[in-house]
C-alpha cells in the first residue's frame, strides 16, 4: 500500500520554487532517507506530507488523503524536528505523559526506558536542554509514539557520535518489532546507510533519484587510471563526477551500464574499477559542478 504519493508536487514561496514537479511513491513499512543539500527542499516536502504546509500545485496523498489540515492524516503521523513547540510550563515527564494520552500506539515502557538510558531528569524542562539533548528527547517522543507514518526531519542535530549511533540502533530495533513507514531527512547518509531501505534524493526541489540503497550501490562505477584510457572508456557517457589526480591520471564516475565483458576489457586495459558508495553517489549527484569543490580552485 502506498503511504505517500506525490504527482508533480510543486511549492513556491514568493520567488523561490522550493519543490518542482516532484513525483514519487513511498510504500508502507519502509525506512526511507530523504537526502539533499542545504536548501534542497527536504523540510518543505516533509511539512507538506505532515499537513503543515499546503502545496502550490500538483497532488499529494498521504494514506490516500490530501494531508493539509486533515485530522485523519495528522492522527496517523508524527513529525519531529528541531523546532518542537512544547509548552514551556511542563516538565519532561509531563510532556511524556501528555504524549502518551495523545498517541494511540504510545509505548510507555519504551519511553521511560529511553528516558532513563539517556539520563534525563523528570523535572527538567525542554527549554533548558542542550541542542543535542533536545534532539534526543524528540527522538524518544518520535519512537515511542509508534505512528504508522513517522517523520524525523534532521533528527540528529547536535547529537554526539555515540548518541547518533544509539538513535540509529534504537530506531532499527523498534522498527523490526513494530514495522511502520519511517522517513528521515539527514546529512549523515554514511552513518545511516545500513538502516535505510530506500533513498529519495532531491536537488534544488527536483527528484534526482528514488531507489533502494542496494540498487544505489550498483548505480555508478568509478574508473581510475591514465587519462587517455579513462577518457576513452567514458566518452559519450554522462559523467557523474571527475577528479584530476595528477596531469595524466584521472578518476571518473559514470552510470554503470557497462556489460560484464566490457568491464573485463576495461580492467584488462589497465584501468582500475571502483565501486561508488551510496553516500558518495548522493554527494556527486547533488553537487553543482562535476568536480566538486576542486573546481573552485582549478584555474586552468
Ligand atoms: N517560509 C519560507 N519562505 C521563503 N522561502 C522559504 C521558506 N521556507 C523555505 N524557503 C526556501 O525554500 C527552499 C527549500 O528550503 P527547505 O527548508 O525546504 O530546504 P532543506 O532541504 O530542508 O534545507 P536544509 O537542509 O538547509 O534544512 C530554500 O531555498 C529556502 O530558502
Amino acid at each position: 500500500m502506498s503511504v505517500v504519493a506525490c504527482n508533480n508536487l510543486t511549492k513556491v514561496y514568493g520567488r523561490t520554487k522550493a519543490l518542482n514537479q516532484l513525483s514519487f511513491t513511498i510504500h508502507e513499512n519502509k525506512i526511507t532517507g530523504l537526502i539533499g543539500r542545504n536548501g534542497a527542499g527536504k523540510t518543505t516536502l516533509l511539512k507538506i506530507m505532515a499537513g503543515f504546509l499546503r502545496e502550490t500545485s500538483g497532488d499529494i496523498k498521504v494514506f490516500s488523503e490530501k494531508p493539509f489540515n486533515n485530522l485523519k492524516v495528522s492522527g496517523n503521523l508524527i513529525y519531529t524536528d528541531d523546532y518542537m513547540n512544547f509548552p514551556t510550563s511542563l516538565t519532561l515527564m509531563d510532556l511524556l505523559k501528555t504524549a502518551s494520552s495523545f498517541y494511540p500506539n504510545w509505548d510507555d515502557e519504551l519511553a521511560v526506558r529511553l528516558f532513563s538510558y539517556f539520563s534525563f531528569q523528570s523535572t527538567q524542562r525542554y527549554t533548558d536542554l542542550s541542542k543535542g539533548m533536545k534532539s534526543t528527547f524528540n527522538m524518544i517522543i518520535g519512537l515511542s509514539a509508534r505512528c504508522p507514518l513517522t517523520i524525523f526531519d534532521e533528527p540528529t542535530t547536535g547529537m554526539d557520535a555515540a548518541v547518533r549511533k544509539d538513535f540509529y540502533r534504537a530506531l532499527l530495533k523498534d522498527y523490526i518489532d513494530f514495522p511502520r513507514t519511517i522517513i528521515l531527512s539527514s546529512h549523515h547518509l554514511n552513518e545511516m546507510e545500513d538502516l535505510l531501505e530506500d533513498i529519495l534524493l532531491i536537488k534544488e526541489g527536483e527528484l534526482c533519484l528514488h531507489s533502494s540503497v542496494e540498487d544505489m550501490k550498483e548505480y555508478a562505477i568509478g574508473l581510475s587510471g591514465k587519462s587517455n584510457l579513462v577518457h576513452q572508456w567514458t566518452k559519450d557517457r554522462d559523467i557523474i563526477h571527475y577528479k584530476n589526480i595528477d596531469p595524466d591520471y584521472v578518476y571518473i564516475v559514470v552510470k554503470n551500464d557497462y556489460t560484464e565483458s566490457t568491464l573485463h576489457q576495461i580492467e584488462h586495459d589497465g584501468v582500475e574499477l571502483n565501486p561508488v558508495s551510496a553516500n558518495d553517489l548522493c554527494i556527486y549527484l547533488t553537487s553543482s559542478t562535476k568536480g566538486g569543490i576542486d573546481d573552485v580552485f582549478s584555474r586552468g
